[in-house]
C-alpha cells in the first residue's frame, strides 16, 4: 500500500497532536509516571507546592515593604513640612520635634493606616515612653454632652468598653475594633435618639464617599451613594459620629488642649513604629470617669432592652431558613419573580436577601454562606439580570457576547446550576445557558455553541480553557463579559485550579463584576480571592465569626464588610434552638470500618451519602454492598460522565437510595432528601494554600444533608489513628457516639461478599489506599507504620497477601525498602 507525501504529512500531524494531547490530559488527570528531571509525580507536585508558597511568601513581603515605604515615606513628608507652615505652631518648647512634627489630623490617618494592620490594638508602644509623662491638659473647647471630643478620649470610651463582656462588646461594637481604630477623626455626640454613626471620609455625607451607619443591634440597611455602599442603621441608638477630618476635630479651640492630645498621640504614631511589644491598658481620661461610667452603663441597659426585643423578633426568623424579605421587593425582573413564584420561592433565604441588593447593584462580592442556603439562586438572579440588562443595550447581534461565565470545581455542580438557570429563565425569550464540562465531546460543545448562542456558561475550568484556547470565536464573545462567579469559590482558588482560574481571568474583560461563593472561605482564599475580585468588594458572611458552616439554627450571626468595614448587620439569638444536623464520630479500626459502615446503614431508612477517600476504595465499598444486597449507587470520577450523571439525576429523584461516593459529590450538589452522610475518614490532602482540606472537605460532605432546613444526621468514622485531625473540626458541635456493637453474623455474611468481589478490584483498592495515605504528609512520614496499616487493611477486604507493587512504583513513594512491601518481579 502506498499513501501520498500529503496523506503522511496529515497523519504524522495528527498523530503528534495525539501525543500532545495525551500527554496534557495526562497532567491534567491521573498524572504521567515520570515528570521532567526524572522526578516522580509526587515529587513534581511537592516541588510545584513549594513553588507557589515561596512565591505567595514573596508577595507577601513585597507588599509589606510597600506598606511600610509608603508609611515611611509619608512621616519623612510630615517631618520636612513641620519644620515650616502651620505645623510650627504645634510644637511647643515642651514636646520636642521628633514627637511631634505633625497636625493631628495627619497623625490621625497616619494611625489610622496603623491600625490596618493585623494584630495592632493598641496605640502604644513599649518604646513610646510613659504616657504619664505627657501632660494632659483639660480641653478648653466645651465638652459635648456625650463627653468625647478629642481621639485620646475616644480610645479610652473605646478601651473601656473593651472590658465589657463578649457579647456585649460585639454589640458595642459592631463596626468590629478594626473600623473603629480606623475612624480616628471623631465626633461623639449624644442624641435624643442615639446612634452609632461611622463615616469614611472626611467630606460631607453628600461628598459621594462612602458613609456608614450602624445601629447597635447592629441592624444594617445599605445602599449606595456614588457608586459607593452606604450601610446605615434603622435603628436610634446612641451615636457616635467618627468623621476623618471632620472639621469638628480639626477646630482649632485652644492650642493647650490640643497640644497636650496631639503629643499623645505623636508618640504613638512616630514612636519605634512597628515594634509593638506589650499591649498597655490606657489610663482612663482624667475627669471623665464618673461621665463615662454612666455611658458605659446607658449602653449596657440599652443593650439589653436591645437583646430582649431581638430575642423576641430573632426567634421567629432563627426557625426558618428564609427570611421575611420577598423577591418582589428587590428589583429582579417581573419575569424572573413569575418563574420564582410558581417555583414556590416567595421569601428569599437569609444569604439571598444578604447579596442580593449588594450583587445588583454591581459591586464585587465575596459571599460565605452555610451549605444548602440558597447560594446558587443567590448569584444566579443577579446573573439574569445583568443579562437582561446587557441584552436591553444590544439586541440584535446574530451570536451574543457571553454575558455571565459560572465557573464550578465539578461537572455535576456544573450541570445543577444550569439546570436552575434554565428553570429560572423559562420566562425570558431569548436568553440562554449552556454548559461546558469535561467527560463531553468538544466537538458537541461547539456544535451546541453555535446552534443555540446563549449569554449564560456554566463550566468546569480545564474544558472552558479548552474553548478559549481552541475557538478563537469563544474568545471573541467572552469580550462582553458583564459578570464572572466562582461557585466554591475556595476550591477554585485552590490546588489545580488555581492556574486555570488565573488564566481565564486573564482572558476576560477587567471591567466587570466578579462574585465569589463558598460555605467556606478561610483566610488564605480571601488574600488570593484579590484576584479576581476589584479591591472595593463587599465581603458578606451569614455565618458569623464564631458560627459554624454546617447547617444550624444557632449562630446566624449575618456580617457585612465592606472594604475592611465588618458590621454583625442582623444580630440574632444566638441561643435557645437545638442543632439542625446531629454530628457524631465513631472510632473504629479500618478492617471493621465497612462493617460499621453496613450496621449503620441498615438501621437507618431513607436517603444517605457515603464519602470515601478515594474512587477504588469507593468503587470496592460499593460493590461489597451490593453483593449484600442494599440498594446502592456508586459515583466518583472512574466512571464516564454519562454514567455520573445517571447516577446523580437517579439519586436526587428518589428516597430511599445509597449513594456511595468520592469527593465529587461533596460541594454544591442538591441531593434534597439526604437525612444522613457518613464519612469514612476525613479527606485529608492538604490543599496548596496550606489549608488543612480535611475541616473544608468535612462541612462541605456533611452539607450535603440538613438542606432547605431540614433533618438530617452527619456520622464520622474515624480510624484510632485519625483521632487527632479532629482538632481540626473541634469547633464544630461534634460528639463522640457511644461505639456500636457489631454484628458477628454480618462479618461472615461479608467476607462471603467479599469473596466474591474481584481481587483486581481490591487489589486497585490498596494500591489507592496506600498511595492516598502516603501523600498525606502526616502519615507518609512514617513509612514502616504506614505499610503495616495498608496490610491490615489489605487482609480486611479479604486479600491474603498485600498486592505487590512495581519497583518503579515503590521507588517513587519512597516504600522500596520498607518491610511487608512485596516487589513485583
Ligand atoms: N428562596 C428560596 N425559597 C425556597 N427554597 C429555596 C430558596 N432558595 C433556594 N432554595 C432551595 O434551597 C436548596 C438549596 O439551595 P442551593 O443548592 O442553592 O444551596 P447552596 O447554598 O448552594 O448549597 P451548597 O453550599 O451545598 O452549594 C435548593 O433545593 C433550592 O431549591
Amino acid at each position: 500500500m502506498s499513501f501520498s507525501p500529503f496523506l503522511i504529512r496529515q497523519r504524522s500531524r495528527t498523530l503528534a497532536k495525539l501525543l500532545c494531547n495525551l500527554s496534557f490530559h495526562r497532567s491534567m488527570g491521573g498524572g504521567p509516571r515520570t515528570f521532567p528531571g526524572g522526578i516522580n509525580k509526587w515529587q513534581w507536585k511537592r516541588m510545584h507546592e513549594k513553588k507557589a508558597k515561596e512565591k505567595e511568601r514573596r508577595l507577601l513581603d513585597q507588599e509589606k515593604q510597600i506598606y511600610q515605604a509608603r508609611i515611611r515615606s509619608q512621616i519623612r513628608a510630615k517631618l520636612a513640612a513641620g519644620s515650616e507652615g502651620r505645623d510650627r505652631e504645634w510644637r511647643t518648647a515642651s514636646s520636642p520635634s521628633y514627637y511631634n512634627p505633625m497636625s493631628p489630623k495627619d497623625q490621625i490617618k497616619a494611625l489610622a493606616d496603623r491600625f490596618m494592620k493585623e494584630g495592632a490594638e493598641d496605640l502604644w508602644n513599649e518604646d513610646d515612653g510613659e504616657l504619664e509623662s505627657a501632660p494632659l491638659r483639660p480641653i478648653q473647647r466645651p465638652v459635648s454632652a456625650r463627653g468625647i471630643e478629642t481621639p485620646m478620649e475616644f480610645r479610652n470610651d473605646v478601651s473601656d468598653r473593651r472590658n465589657l463582656d463578649d457579647n456585649r462588646s460585639r454589640v458595642l461594637h459592631p463596626l468590629g475594633d478594626s473600623l473603629i481604630t480606623r475612624r480616628f477623626s471623631v465626633q461623639a455626640r449624644r442624641r435624643g435618639a442615639p446612634r452609632f454613626r461611622f463615616r469614611r471620609n472626611g467630606g460631607s455625607s453628600s461628598d459621594g464617599d462612602d458613609d456608614s451607619e450602624i445601629g447597635l443591634d447592629g441592624d444594617l440597611v445599605s445602599s449606595y451613594r456614588d457608586g459607593n455602599k452606604v450601610l446605615r442603621s434603622s435603628k436610634s441608638l446612641p451615636s457616635f459620629n467618627f468623621n476623618e477630618g471632620d472639621a469638628s476635630v480639626d477646630d482649632e479651640s485652644g492650642s493647650r488642649g490640643r497640644t497636650g492630645v496631639n503629643k499623645i498621640m505623636s508618640r504613638g504614631s512616630l514612636g519605634s513604629y512597628d515594634a509593638k511589644k506589650v499591649r498597655r491598658t490606657l489610663r482612663a481620661f482624667e475627669g471623665d470617669d464618673s461621665n463615662l461610667l454612666e455611658q458605659v452603663q446607658f449602653i449596657r441597659e440599652e443593650l439589653n432592652k436591645r437583646k430582649s426585643i431581638g430575642h423576641e423578633v430573632g426567634q421567629e426568623q432563627e426557625d426558618s431558613f428564609l427570611t421575611h424579605k420577598r423577591f418582589d421587593e428587590c428589583g429582579v425582573s417581573p419575569l424572573t419573580i413569575k418563574v420564582l413564584t410558581s417555583a414556590g420561592y416567595v421569601h428569599m433565604t437569609k444569604v439571598q436577601e444578604a447579596t442580593l441588593s449588594v450583587c445588583l447593584e454591581g459591586m464585587d462580592a465575596l459571599v460565605k454562606a452555610k451549605t444548602g442556603t440558597g447560594k446558587s439562586a443567590a448569584f444566579l438572579l443577579p446573573a439574569i439580570e445583568a443579562v437582561v440588562k446587557a441584552k436591553s443595550s444590544c439586541s440584535n447581534q446574530r451570536t451574543p457576547p457571553i454575558v455571565v461565565l459560572i465557573l464550578c470545581p465539578t461537572r455535576e455542580l456544573a450541570s445543577q446550576i444550569a439546570a436552575e438557570a434554565t428553570v429560572l429563565l423559562k420566562h425570558h425569550d431569548g436568553i440562554g445557558v449552556q454548559t461546558l464540562i469535561g467527560g463531553t465531546r468538544f466537538k458537541l460543545d461547539q456544535k451546541r455553541l453555535e446552534s443555540d448562542p446563549c449569554q449564560i456558561i456554566v463550566a468546569t475550568p480545564g474544558r472552558l480553557l479548552d474553548h478559549i484556547e481552541n475557538k478563537s470565536g469563544f474568545s471573541v464573545r467572552l469580550m462582553g463579559l458583564k459578570m464572572l462567579v466562582l461557585d466554591e469559590a475556595d476550591h477554585l482558588l485552590d490546588l489545580g485550579f488555581r492556574k486555570d482560574v488565573e488564566k481565564l481571568v486573564d482572558c476576560v474583560p477587567r471591567q466587570r463584576q466578579s462574585l465569589l461563593f463558598s460555605a467556606t472561605i478561610p483566610k488564605e482564599v480571601r488574600r488570593i480571592s484579590q484576584l479576581v475580585l476589584r479591591k472595593e468588594h463587599a465581603f458578606i458572611d451569614t455565618v458569623g465569626l464564631s458560627g459554624v458552616e454546617t447547617p444550624s439554627k444557632v449562630n446566624n450571626q449575618l456580617r457585612v464588610v465592606l472594604s475592611g468595614v465588618e458590621a454583625p448587620s442582623k444580630l440574632y439569638n444566638q441561643l435557645g434552638s437545638a442543632f439542625q444536623v446531629k454530628q457524631s464520630y465513631l472510632v473504629q479500626s479500618h478492617e471493621l470500618q465497612f462493617q460499621l459502615v453496613h450496621q449503620l446503614l441498615k438501621d437507618h431508612t431513607s436517603q444517605v451519602i457515603v464519602f470515601c477517600n478515594t474512587a477504588m476504595v469507593t468503587s470496592l465499598l460499593y460493590l461489597l454492598l451490593r453483593e449484600m444486597m442494599m440498594n446502592v449507587r456508586e459515583l466518583h470520577s472512574r466512571k464516564t460522565q454519562f454514567y455520573r450523571t445517571r447516577i446523580s439525576d437517579e439519586f436526587r429523584e428518589s428516597k430511599r437510595l445509597i449513594l456511595i461516593t468520592s469527593d465529587v459529590s461533596a460541594r454544591g450538589m442538591n441531593y434534597p432528601d439526604v437525612t444522613l452522610v457518613i464519612q469514612l475518614s476525613f479527606s485529608l490532602k492538604k490543599t496548596q494554600l496550606g489549608i488543612p482540606s480535611d475541616r473544608v472537605h468535612y462541612i462541605h460532605r456533611l452539607g450535603r444533608t440538613g438542606r432547605e432546613d431540614k433533618e438530617g444526621e452527619g456520622i464520622l468514622i474515624l480510624a484510632p489513628w485519625e483521632e487527632h485531625f479532629l482538632d481540626d473540626i473541634k469547633d464544630l458541635p461534634i460528639k463522640k457516639s457511644q461505639s456500636i456493637q457489631l454484628n458477628p453474623n454480618i462479618k461472615l455474611e461479608m467476607d462471603d461478599a467479599m469473596m466474591k468481589i474481584d481481587n483486581s478490584i481490591k487489589e486497585a483498592a490498596y494500591h489507592a489506599w496506600l498511595g492516598y495515605y502516603n501523600s498525606i504528609i502526616e502519615i507518609g512520614r512514617d513509612k514502616t507504620t504506614l505499610v503495616e496499616l495498608a496490610n491490615r487493611f489489605s487482609s480486611s477486604i479479604g486479600l491474603e497477601k498485600p498486592p505487590s507493587l512495581f519497583r518503579k512504583t515503590a521507588l517513587k513513594m519512597g516504600l522500596k525498602d520498607i518491610p511487608g512491601i512485596r516487589i513485583r518481579k
